[in-house]
């Protein structure tokens, strides 16, 4: 059984029409990666899988959870899937440590020895555990965001929704961003990313979906979508950023 099941998927954001029947099934340890132009859906299908939007039309489901905008199911959800956002939503009052010893607390009522544990091994497997006590004001931006990871972890999810999440980052600290989705992806965590980054895409995701106009209109392995778009639209996308 697919880990997220999405099936003829429609959002529409007052009269314009945004998803337009959306198909896609995602399995335990895939590496997806959703590319296409601005403005075609990619981040909307997204926030439907996690429930930050609600479609209008269709079913999302997310292991056995339906997601509807019902409180007790969007929490549920929380506890299986992550997301990380590109411009970090950490705060900024709390330390790294802190940050991601929230959730455990809040929505799993752990406590605080097991929180700071939980997030201590978070952060180590982000690489970030001497940071531990550092405000997110003295952390660089590929800094910032392994900790959002790390925050994401801590919930113990099944899958991590990436929305864009190295867009932000002067470029020579992306690498470090998408090192830690690699090790992630080597893990066995099923990543869904919208991202701009073709070469992960290619090199370290399974499965690419091209979005354009609110529809898929191209899927399959990463590498064949990258040695052989079949669509104008596609090739047109990928000339333009490769
Ligand atoms: N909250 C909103 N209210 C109204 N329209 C929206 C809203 N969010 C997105 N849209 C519109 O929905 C369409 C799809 O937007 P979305 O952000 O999903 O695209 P995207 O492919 O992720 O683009 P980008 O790469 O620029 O983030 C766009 O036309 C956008 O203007």
């Amino acid at each position: 059984m697919p880990l997220v099941s999405i099936e003829n998927v429609h959002k529409y954001y007052g009269d314009k029409h945004v998803l337009k029947g959306i198909n896609l099934k995602v399995n335990a340890g895939e590496v997806i990666s959703i590319i296409g132009r601005s403005g075609s859906g990619k981040s909307t299908l997204l926030r439907c899988i996690n429930g930050l939007e609600e479609h209008q039309e269709g079913n999302v489901l997310v292991g056995n959870l339906e997601v509807t905008a019902n409180e007790v199911q969007l929490l549920r959800l929380s506890k299986i899937c992550g997301m990380i956002f590109q411009g970090f939503n950490l705060y900024p009052h709390k330390t790294a440590g802190e940050n991601v010893m929230l959730s455990p607390k809040l929505v799993l009522n752990k406590t605080d020895k097991e929180c700071k544990e939980l997030a201590m091994q978070c952060l180590e497997k982000v690489g970030m555990e001497q940071m531990f006590n550092q405000y997110p004001n003295s952390l660089s931006g590929g800094q910032k965001q392994r900790v959002a990871i790390a925050r994401s972890l801590a919930m113990s999810p099944k899958i991590l929704l990436c929305d864009e999440i190295t867009s932000a980052l002067d470029p020579e600290l992306v690498g470090e961003v998408l090192k830690v989705l690699e090790n992630l992806a080597k893990e066995g965590m099923t990543l869904i990313l919208v991202t701009h980054e073709m070469n992960f895409a290619r090199d370290i995701g399974d499965r690419v979906v091209f979005m354009h106009q609110g529809k898929v209109w191209e899927t399959g392995p990463s590498d064949e979508v990258f040695a052989n778009p079949k669509t104008p639209e596609l090739q047109n996308f990928l000339s333009s950023v490769l």
